[in-house]
């Protein structure tokens, strides 16, 4: 099938990526010219595993292309995706500004019908929006009658792991309304999505509004599920308990389930948090008020601040002169993304109290130098180190402070951070090993929730 996909970042790309991958021609466009020229001499601007090999085979075989035409876009596609981002707006709800400049430009330059699919994750309402814009083109070109369908085909994928999700997806929605173009709609999708679907019936098929409605109830709920686990496992610190073997306990009920139940540094990334807030927002547009959503924010707002207190309680709260080893600062492992990073919290407090850190990351450390950029004042960015390898991040440094959990650093070499660190402490912001087994080795191990087994 011939596929335009409208915003070329984690989602279009992948999507455009993925669906070249099974035979359809893909046109990706994008209004920033320098991705589309990195993409087109081969480059990519995002690190996400396996991804590299799955453009490059495509665009060899002339099934990817990349562009920032408008009007060649729109002329490609019957299906007309659009991925573009939906950032908070200052009052937390999602800007439609470039949701809805992408439909404008499909009514600006179509000439039949198109199936326009909104795979970004906008509120519910947005597709009425969309085709409203759209119309709106179409009459000021006298094409009012040229038909169209919006449908919300919301995206599920984690980042880290895109690939793998898209194309083993543990389910699709798909929500479209019942008229004529509605319907047609549907079979276009049907046909699109029959090679995901071959053995198991793993499409849900709905109304738009509960579509669109489902993306934001899903990341909600996996939010939700976070910071229960987050301020549980503060209180087990209190009590004396394990949160590691409380998630086991209860991760055996099958109503409960093990998945989502880590507790750590507070969720980060481009989506929960916005996506958590922009649900509050709509709810407040309807005089309700989701009280459990907003408990679940703050409590995220205090774990991102949970490593901090832990150094503090641990070295005081003044801490000029210190050094802090910090390993791991993308939101989560596997990729180079800093959005919303607890890591950005951690180093924002340390340098405040007036610590230095030496930091290391797999593949975030250019884009955390832009970020950290943002966040701390140059005198404050001079004041961070970064390190190639974990190892040198230590030498001299106070304690280790892991952020995030790269496979990396699960199994390090305890003698060499002993070694190289003033004192033999680990502050583990994601609970990567056990703490018996770093007593053992005279390491002072403080993880998340498990101060029973330190006696911390
Ligand atoms: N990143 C993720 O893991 C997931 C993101 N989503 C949702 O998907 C949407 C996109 O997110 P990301 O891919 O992360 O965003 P992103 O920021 O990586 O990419 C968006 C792209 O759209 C481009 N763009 C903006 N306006 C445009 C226009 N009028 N025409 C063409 N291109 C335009 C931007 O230049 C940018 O390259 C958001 O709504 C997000 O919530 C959903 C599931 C997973
Ligand atoms: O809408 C989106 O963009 C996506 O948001 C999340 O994906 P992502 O943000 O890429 O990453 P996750 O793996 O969900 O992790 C989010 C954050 O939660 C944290 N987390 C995750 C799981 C856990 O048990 N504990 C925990 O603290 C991670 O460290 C990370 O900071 C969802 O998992 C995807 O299904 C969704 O498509």
């Amino acid at each position: 099938m011939k596929i335009t996909i409208i915003g070329t970042g984690y989602v279009g790309l992948v999507t455009g990526a993925c669906l070249a991958e099974l035979g359809n021609d893909v046109f990706c466009l994008d209004v920033d010219q320098r991705k589309i020229d990195l993409l087109n001499n081969g480059g990519i601007p995002i690190h996400e595993p396996g991804l590299e090999e799955v453009v490059a085979r495509n665009r060899a075989a002339g099934r990817l292309q990349f562009s920032t035409d408008v009007a060649a876009s729109v002329a490609h596609g019957q299906l007309q995706f659009i991925a573009v981002g939906t950032p908070p707006d200052e009052d937390g709800s999602a800007d439609l500004q470039y949701v809805l400049a992408a439909a404008r430009n499909i009514g600006r330059h179509m000439d039949g019908y198109k199936v326009i699919v909104d795979k970004s994750t906008v509120p519910v309402g947005t597709a009425d929006r969309v085709a409203a814009a759209l119309r709106e083109e179409l009459r000021h070109r006298g094409e009012e009658s040229m038909e169209f369908a919006v449908v919300s085909n919301p995206e599920f994928l984690k980042e880290g792991a895109a690939v793998e999700d898209f194309m083993r997806p543990d389910r699709i929605v798909i929500g479209h309304d019942d008229s004529p173009a509605g319907q047609r709609a549907r079979d276009v999708m049907k046909l699109l999505y029959a090679p995901f679907n071959r053995n198991h019936e793993r499409v849900y098929w709905m109304d738009v509004r509960s579509a669109e409605f489902t993306k934001y109830a899903a990341n909600a709920m996996l939010a939700t599920r976070i910071s229960f686990m987050n301020e549980l496992a503060n209180l087990a610190d209190q009590v004396g308990a394990d949160i590691e073997a409380v998630r086991h306990g209860i991760g055996s009920d099958p109503r409960i389930g093990h998945s989502f139940l880590y507790a750590g540094a507070g969720y980060g990334g481009s989506c929960f948090p916005k996506d958590v807030q922009a649900l509050e927002r709509t709810a407040r547009q309807y005089d309700q008020e989701l009280l459990i959503l907003r408990a679940v924010e703050a409590v995220n707002d205090r774990q991102k601040q949970v490593l901090g207190r832990k150094v503090v309680q641990r070295f005081g709260e003044d801490l000029t002169g210190m050094t802090f080893a910090v390993w791991g600062l993308a939101f989560k492992p596997n990729t180079d993304d800093m959005r919303e990073a607890p890591s950005r919290v951690l180093l924002k407090e340390l340098i405040e109290r007036g610590a230095s850190v030496a930091v290391h990351d797999p593949v975030a450390m250019e884009e955390a130098q832009r970020v950290l950029a943002l966040d701390l004042s140059d005198a404050q960015l001079a004041r961070v180190a970064f390190r190639k390898t974990p190892m040198e991040a230590l030498d001299g440094a106070e304690a280790l402070v892991i952020v995030t959990e790269w496979k990396a650093f699960r199994s390090p070499d305890f003698e060499q951070i002993k070694a190289r660190l003033k004192h033999p402490v680990i502050i583990d912001g994601r609970n990567l090993f056990e703490p018996p087994l770093m007593t053992g080795l005279g390491i002072e191990y403080h993880g998340i929730g498990r101060s029973v087994l330190t006696g911390k």
